[in-house]
């Protein structure tokens, strides 16, 4: 007789110990709970939410939504929190009332299903970390919170799990928005005093990765730890750095550094101790990704375990196709941190000695690296200047200046002044090193010049955090102020200044001059809340 095949249950890790009930989860046909990737694969295939790819990711298309829908998230107003929240444009309230309403639809709407649950952390340092419960209506979602949040492998740990913050989502429940009072058939709820977020309408899963984002920049300002949207990474000599951008400026991409240890691709907290990852996870973009400029990410489009969304694939052969963006531009890949070889195995990191700013300029004004004085670097912070361009539509050239404040405002619940004492504060006491880096394009701006070369790019980070630059002679450009490095090794000088790569002069000057009134036109709004110092800047 043959070898028998070994099976072996594991039922600590099959049942909640909290029951499931406890959510107001009741009737359902099955609960899987915390189930492992292969198991993951299992049911998503089964029950044809996605494709297992030639090279073993699992490929899911995430419907409609193929990115965040900011304007569909709303903030309970209630007693607990809202006297803390920043409300305006960014944060708009939502009624209790209208909330319960939803949230008894959607558990109504979930009974008679099969029932995905993921217990993990939010928060890689154990002073601070939240433990999650992340309920899903999809066998793939579940397997997105597993890659992205820090996973429980320990059963003892498991078994005595209690989850502090529950989400909930559920991509095939659509609000209406007459009876729901919702902006239209997505809804992404988040309540502090429940202590719960409803998802539903969009299978994205960057809403669910941002969702708690969300939370954890609420709850860790009042514990005196400043959350932050960047990635960081680490040199072998234990100096941090840290990156700030909005989306696509470069956060995943730069922060996976061979010569240099991964801490995280997209959110931290500063706190006494150090940095620390609020997640477990990266979610690359992976439009038109290439194997030489990003080697680590791309063999991660190529792995067991990944999770692909919206990436096209071939039926016949199930080989994927990165540069096809007929689904959308935004297509990702959600894998555990640990798939990037050299990523840190805690999550952990020590003061940064550098802090970069990034910002993806289309309009080809600003240069490529800056070296900022505290105060600039407080202004740019508040600023959090980036330009999208278009898409991919032809004949669009005109890019569009966005200004996210703290590089992050659609996840920052507490006025944008809160963040910005928290960073001049650190910056500050830890004689942190800052940096204006400029990802975007050069040579006349978008649809005429070209995007800064990714290499040039990771050489002048390089420099920067090596102490390269420290013996090279900088010189005030004339528009913004900024101190720019006049040679930098392994960069053509010209790259550097931004103004000799225009073909056209005065062009360049008027595209500048214009780019600093977008820039003093939006810093009215906090000119009456910071000091003289950062008034002046610009
Ligand atoms: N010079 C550059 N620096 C960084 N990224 C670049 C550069 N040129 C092109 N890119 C591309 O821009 C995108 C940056 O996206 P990403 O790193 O995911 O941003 P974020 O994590 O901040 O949202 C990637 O697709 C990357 O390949
Ligand atoms: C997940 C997101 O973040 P980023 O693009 O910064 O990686 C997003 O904006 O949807
Ligand atoms: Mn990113």
């Amino acid at each position: 007789m043959g070898r028998q095949p070994v099976t072996r249950n594991t039922p600590a890790a099959c049942q909640p110990t909290e029951p499931l009930e406890a959510q107001g989860i009741v009737n359902y046909t099955r609960v899987f709970y915390n189930l492992s990737e292969p198991r993951l694969y299992e049911q998503a295939i089964r029950r044809r939410e996605g494709l297992l790819a030639q090279s073993g990711p699992l490929v899911v298309r995430t419907g409609a939504y193929t990115g965040r829908a900011p304007n569909d998230k709303f903030l309970v107003r209630e007693p607990g929190s809202e006297d803390k929240i920043w409300w305006g444009e960014v944060n708009r309230p939502f009624t209790a009332r209208d909330f319960d309403r939803v949230h008894h639809r959607l558990l109504a709407y979930l009974q008679g299903r099969e029932i995905y649950v993921q217990d993990c952390y939010a928060g890689a340092d154990p002073d601070y970390r939240v433990p999650i419960r992340v309920i899903t209506e999809t066998a793939w979602q579940s397997l997105f919170a597993r890659n992205m949040f820090l996973r429980i492998e320990d059963s003892d740990e498991l078994n005595s799990f209690r989850p502090e913050f529950i989400l909930i989502a559920a991509p095939n429940f659509h609000a209406n928005p007459e009876v729901d009072h919702t902006r239209s058939e997505a809804f992404i709820l988040v309540h502090f005093g429940k202590k719960l977020i409803i998802i539903g309408g969009t299978g994205y899963g960057g809403e669910i990765k941002k969702s708690i984002f969300t939370v954890m920049n609420f709850a860790l300002p009042q514990k005196g730890v400043f959350p932050m949207h960047c990635s960081a990474n680490a040199g072998k000599n234990g100096d941090t750095a840290i990156f700030f951008g909005l989306s696509g400026t470069g956060k995943t991409s730069l922060s996976a550094d061979p010569e240099r240890i991964l801490v995280g691709d997209d959110e931290h907290g500063w706190s006494d101790n150090g940095i620390f990852n609020f997640e477990g996870g990266c979610y690359a973009k992976v439009i038109r990704l290439s194997p030489e400029a990003e080697p680590q990410i791309y063999q991660c489009t190529r792995r067991f375990g990944t999770l692909l969304e919206n990436v096209a694939i071939d039926v016949e052969t199930r080989r994927i196709d990165l540069d096809d963006d007929s689904l959308t531009e935004n297509t990702r890949a959600a894998y555990p941190i640990h798939f990037i070889d050299n990523a840190s195995p805690t999550g952990i990191a020590g003061h940064p000695r550098n802090i970069i700013m990034l910002t993806c300029d289309a309009f080809g004004v600003l240069p490529p690296i800056a070296r900022l004085t505290p105060e600039q670097a407080m202004y740019h912070f508040l600023s959090g200047y980036t330009a999208k361009v278009a898409g991919t539509e032809a004949g669009i050239v005109e890019p569009q200046a966005t200004f996210s404040t703290c590089f992050g405002a659609p996840f920052m619940a507490l006025p944008p002044t809160v963040y910005a004492g928290l960073l001049g504060e650190r910056m500050k006491k830890h004689r942190s090193v800052c940096w204006l880096i400029n990802t975007g394009w050069s040579g006349g701006g978008y649809g005429v010049g070209e995007r800064i070369r990714i290499e040039y790019t990771r050489r002048m980070v390089s420099a920067a955090l090596g102490g390269e630059l420290e013996s090279v002679p900088f010189e005030e450009e004339p528009f913004f102020g900024l101190s720019v490095p006049t040679r930098c090794p392994g960069v053509p000088d010209q790259v550097l200044r931004p103004a000799d790569t225009w073909p056209d002069r005065d062009a360049y000057r008027r595209q500048a001059e214009d780019l600093k009134n977008r820039f003093r036109n939006n810093f009215k709004a906090f000119e009456s809340q910071v000091e003289d110092a950062l008034r002046r800047v610009m």
